[in-house]
């Protein structure tokens, strides 16, 4: 088990390649979240009432949620030119202030994981997106000087799956934060439904929903899942996506029907059977799983704490009763539950 894992909520390179198609491309057609959409919505027509470029707009959030999305839904509903970048993919000031420069009235800046932005490029940005101004070093050493460039108004959206590493200068720059949620069942069964219209696939509403209720509240899963079901119907069946369908094509790839995968059952076996429960050290837990306990920390333990199977006490890790019970175990009667 690895990041490659199927329930995994980050992408590759390659994947968002295929998940491109899948993008709802207006704001109308992006399901769920109804309070950032309306909050959006304001934003983004009052902008253009006003006849000027909206707020910067800060998405924060979990990976797989929309975030990419949602900034080019921004772009498409101001009518704008969209610019992407990331984080990590500015190294120094420089690279940033090439595309700012490059800038025209009324883009759209879209900066994923903004959060690991080099310092410096930081600072740039805090000046350009309060005073639309960037200093361009011209030359080196003692002989360099600053060219102050003035820039025309854009709006900058920046996504981040940690706003708490933002630096407060930064994170007070956006005029409108938007936080997104993990997406309810109904939600998601909707974004499944959608995807297999999109993928000119016919699937019944108790499929839509076997898959919705195993992806871990994450549109990216559940179309994930979604493609798998599709590959299996179309090897095994007649290409229509029914219940039996996709039970047996997520079964066959470890998926269980709360969306926990190899490795999360194998820490929660691990806790109920070899720990009776515990509480146990991430450490000694990870090895006996037979893991890195940075895996076990980053990949399974979130959601199975977040849903409830897991417990994290100052003695380490505990099941809870619904862990035993999602095993099929009888719980201890040693006073814990
Ligand atoms: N509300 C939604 N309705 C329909 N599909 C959605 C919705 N949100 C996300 N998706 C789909 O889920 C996939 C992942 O979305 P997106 O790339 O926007 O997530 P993200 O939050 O930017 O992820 P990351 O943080 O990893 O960049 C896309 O294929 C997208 O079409």
């Amino acid at each position: 088990m690895d990041n490659n894992s199927i329930v995994n909520a980050s992408a590759s390179e390659s994947e968002r390649a295929v998940e491109a198609a899948l993008r709802p491309r207006k704001l109308t057609d992006f399901i769920g979240q109804p309070k950032v959409c309306e909050q959006l919505e304001l934003v983004l027509t009052a902008a253009q009432n006003r006849g000027v470029s909206p707020d910067h707009v800060l998405l924060a959030g979990p990976p797989g949620l929309g975030k990419t999305t949602l900034s080019m839904i921004i772009a498409a509903e101001l009518g704008a030119s969209l610019r992407l970048t990331s984080g990590p993919a500015i190294q120094h000031a420089g690279d940033l202030a090439a595309i700012l420069s490059s800038l025209q009235e009324g883009d759209v800046l879209f900066i994923d994981e903004i959060h690991r932005l080099a310092r410096t490029a930081e600072e740039m940005l805090y000046l350009a997106m309060e005073d639309f101004r960037v200093d361009v070093i011209v030359g080196k050493g003692p002989g360099a000087t600053s060219i102050p460039l003035t820039l025309p108004p854009f709006t900058v959206v920046g996504a981040t799956t940690r706003s708490g590493l933002l630096p407060a200068p930064l994170r007070d720059r956006f005029g409108f934060t938007a936080h997104l949620e993990y997406y309810d069942a109904a939600e998601l069964q909707k974004v499944v439904e959608r995807s297999a219209r999109l993928l000119e696939t016919e699937i019944d509403v108790e499929a839509a929903a076997e898959i919705a209720g195993r992806s871990r509240g994450t549109p990216r899963i559940a179309n994930r899942l979604l493609r798998r079901v599709v590959d299996f119907a179309q090897v095994h069946g007649n290409g229509v996506v029914d219940r039996a369908a996709a039970q047996a094509a997520l079964t066959l790839f470890e998926v269980d029907p709360e969306g926990l995968d190899r490795l999360d059952r194998a820490v929660l076996e691990t806790l109920c059977t070899r720990f009776n429960g515990g509480p146990v050290g991430l450490t000694t837990l990870a090895i006996t799983v037979g893991e890195e306990p940075e895996t076990v920390e980053t990949v399974a333990e979130p959601y199975l704490v977040r849903e409830g199977f897991v417990i994290r006490t100052t003695r380490g890790r505990a099941a809870t009763r619904k862990a035993w019970e999602h095993l099929g175990l009888i719980p201890p009667d040693n006073g814990m539950f």
